[in-house]
């Protein structure tokens, strides 16, 4: 079974490598909303598959990395984009946290990424 658990972090970022005159090579800001997805069997005596707040916990020294911080300045975030910045969670995460199997971000209301590891 496939839990969830979802989080916000505010943040600010540039885009360095898009075309000239693009709106998002100049500094500006998102809510940023991560979903972090964890896959494994429901235990027979817990009945869940892992307690929400051992997500929160693996997230958070994460999560403090990135919550009002410029992301360009983040050691592997030089180019920030959604698709950078799942990829960048995920090397963090996964070590410590074996069971992630998807990390949804979502930029603005309208666009995001999924990240599954490939
Ligand atoms: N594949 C990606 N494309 C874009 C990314 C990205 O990370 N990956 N990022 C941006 C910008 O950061 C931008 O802030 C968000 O893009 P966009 O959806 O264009 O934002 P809008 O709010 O202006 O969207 P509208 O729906 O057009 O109002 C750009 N592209
Ligand atoms: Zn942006």
């Amino acid at each position: 079974m496939e839990i969830y658990k979802e989080f916000n972090f505010e943040a600010a970022h540039r885009l360095p490598n898009v075309p000239a005159g693009h709106k998002c090579a100049r500094l500006h800001g998102h809510s940023f909303q991560v979903t972090l997805v964890v896959s494994g069997p429901v235990g027979e005596h817990s009945g869940w598959v892992m307690d929400f707040g051992d997500i929160k916990s693996a997230f958070k020294p994460v999560w403090e990395q990135l919550d009002h911080h410029y992301l360009n300045e983040i050691d592997g975030l030089d180019n920030p984009t959604s698709e950078n910045i799942a990829r960048w969670i995920w090397q963090q995460l996964k070590p410590g946290l074996p069971e992630l199997c998807r990390i949804e971000i979502r930029e603005t209301c309208t666009s995001g990424c999924i990240y599954t590891g490939d």
